[in-house]
Formats: structure tokens, C-alpha cells, sequence
């Protein structure tokens, strides 16, 4: 139960759940913040190659959603898969990244948790966003409107237009190093996850300090889906279909106004990291 400021009671980790085969159900040592269309499920899947590593299977929305949150950390750990005692729990909640109240609650159940945080570039996760919600809509028989007049309102970028916010990294990056160092966060680049995953799931094994075990042959390129897809054990899977969809066509000259837009938020950004990215 919350206490009475409504903050979690503190971890059970003393009063672990565990198993007859002699697995538990530990609290997360890793949790992919987001950011929404970044490529979270991609790199929560590639990370779970790794035997040490055991991945909650849905996204758990703990921290951002006050109806999860109230019901406390026992809760959050009933989650959480069945792992052997050495393994490393991850869960990932795109949309925490965006949620100004999470990082604080994060930090308040593990100050030494390591955070990953999968980033693309800024109008290419607007227009994922975008065909994300067009999709949803579609499913639900509901009108979509055409790309081009939500990002554009009397000419101008419209800046009321929620997906614009979601990549602009460098206002939600201020709230988690509030809490959180640059030495607790490493950035994912989902642009090269994207282009090659292997060297960037070595940087994150490294960050981690995971034994370094993913290797090239875990990865194959599957040509009818445009996309690398994940070989473990011989096993061979691509992800979902609703992952790796066809953007709309925008215009050049709307395109070019987003790049525009996004090149001071970049530019922040990158300084708050001391790194940049390939982002046009
Ligand atoms: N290997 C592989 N296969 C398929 N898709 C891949 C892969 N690696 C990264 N991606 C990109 O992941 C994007 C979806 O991001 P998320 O999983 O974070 O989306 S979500 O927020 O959880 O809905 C998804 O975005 P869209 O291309 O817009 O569908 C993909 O571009």
C-alpha cells in the first residue's frame, strides 16, 4: 500500500516471490525509459538475447499511470517475469521518458538503476508517432486526418500538436538529470539500430556490464520486411508487423520546416549529453 504522502512503500526486495524451480520475481535493475517510437521493442527483444537478462513481456506503465502507481511496489514486482537469482530484470514504458513526474519515482525506488533510453531522429519519430495513431484510428473504424494538416496549422508548424513535443528530447532530458547522471543513462541511436544493431547492442552490453555474449550471428537482415530481424538459438523471428510501417509521404517543403524546427531542440540536446547524433 502507498504510504500516506502517496509515495510507495519501499522495496520488498528482502521478501522476494519466488518459485519451486528456484526462480523469483525481482525488480527491474534496467528499464528502458522510451522515448514512444524510438524502437523500445527492438532493443528490449535484441537486449533479451543475453541470458542474463530477462525482459517483462508487456509494457508495464508503473510509474506514469496513478491507478498502477497507487497500488504500490508489490505490485510493479508482481509484473515482473520469474528470473534466476544473477539475472537482470528489464521492462520498458516508452511513454515514461515523456512523463515529468517518473523520473523522480524511479529514482525513489532504485537510485542505481540503469536507465536506456532509445532516441531516432526527431521528425522521423513525429511521423512514426503520427502513423501510429493513424493505424490505431483505422482499427477503430474512427476519420484520420491527413498528415499534413495536423503538423501545419495557418501555414506555420503547429505547435499544438502533441507528437511535435514527444521529440523534443532536450525538455524531457532536463527532468532525468534532475535525478539521474549522464553515467545512469546511456542513449541508444535507433537510427543505427535500425541500420545495423549489432554495434550498438555491444555498446549497450558494455554499459551494462553484461559478459559480452550477443554476437553478429544473431542478427540477419530479412528482406521482405526492410528490417533486421533476431536469430537465438536457431530460432529465427522478425518483430510484429505494426513495427517497421511505411511513413506517409509529406511534403518537401513541410519536411523542411519540421528539420528547421527541430534544429535548436537538437542542438540543446546534444550539449545536455556531450554527444550528437546524425539527426537531419
Ligand atoms: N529490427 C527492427 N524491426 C522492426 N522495427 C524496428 C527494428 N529496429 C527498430 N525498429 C523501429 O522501431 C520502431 C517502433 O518503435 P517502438 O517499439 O519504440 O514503438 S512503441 O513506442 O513501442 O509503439 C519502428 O518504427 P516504424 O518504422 O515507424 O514502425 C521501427 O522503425
Amino acid at each position: 500500500r502507498p504510504t500516506a504522502d502517496g509515495r510507495p512503500p519501499l522495496p520488498p526486495t528482502s521478501l522476494p516471490t519466488s518459485h519451486p524451480n528456484g526462480t523469483l520475481q525481482q525488480l527491474p535493475k534496467i528499464i528502458i525509459i522510451g522515448v514512444r517510437k524510438g524502437g523500445t521493442r527492438a532493443l528490449i527483444e535484441m537486449l533479451s538475447l543475453h541470458s542474463a537478462v530477462a525482459a517483462a513481456q508487456n509494457e508495464v506503465h508503473f510509474f506514469d499511470w496513478e491507478s498502477h502507481f497507487q497500488k504500490g511496489l508489490p505490485w510493479y514486482l508482481s509484473q515482473m517475469p520469474y528470473t534466476f537469482p544473477g539475472q537482470l530484470t528489464v521492462e520498458k514504458t516508452p511513454a515514461y521518458f515523456t512523463s515529468s513526474k517518473v523520473p523522480k519515482r524511479i529514482h525513489q525506488m532504485d537510485p542505481d538503476i540503469k536507465l536506456l533510453l532509445i532516441l531516432r531522429d526527431p521528425t522521423e519519430r513525429v511521423l512514426s508517432d503520427y502513423t501510429q495513431v493513424f493505424y490505431n484510428r483505422l482499427q477503430k473504424h474512427k476519420h484520420c486526418q491527413p498528415i499534413e494538416s495536423v503538423l501545419v496549422k495557418d501555414g506555420e508548424i503547429n505547435l499544438g500538436y502533441k507528437a511535435l513535443n514527444r521529440s523534443l528530447y532536450y525538455v524531457h532530458m532536463q527532468n532525468w538529470l534532475q535525478y539521474f547522471t549522464l553515467g545512469s543513462i546511456y542513449v541508444v541511436d535507433g537510427d543505427e539500430l535500425i541500420r545495423d544493431p549489432f554495434p550498438e547492442m555491444k555498446k549497450v552490453e558494455s554499459f551494462l556490464n553484461l559478459e559480452p555474449q550477443i554476437n553478429t550471428s544473431n542478427f540477419y537482415f530479412n528482406k521482405t520486411k526492410g528490417f533486421y530481424c533476431l536469430r537465438d538459438h536457431g530460432r529465427e523471428r522478425c518483430l510484429h508487423d505494426s513495427k517497421g510501417r511505411a511513413h506517409p509521404n509529406v511534403a518537401p517543403a513541410i519536411l523542411q520546416k519540421l528539420y528547421q524546427f527541430f534544429h535548436e531542440p537538437n542542438q540543446k540536446f546534444f550539449e545536455l549529453v556531450g554527444r550528437t547524433f546524425n539527426w537531419k
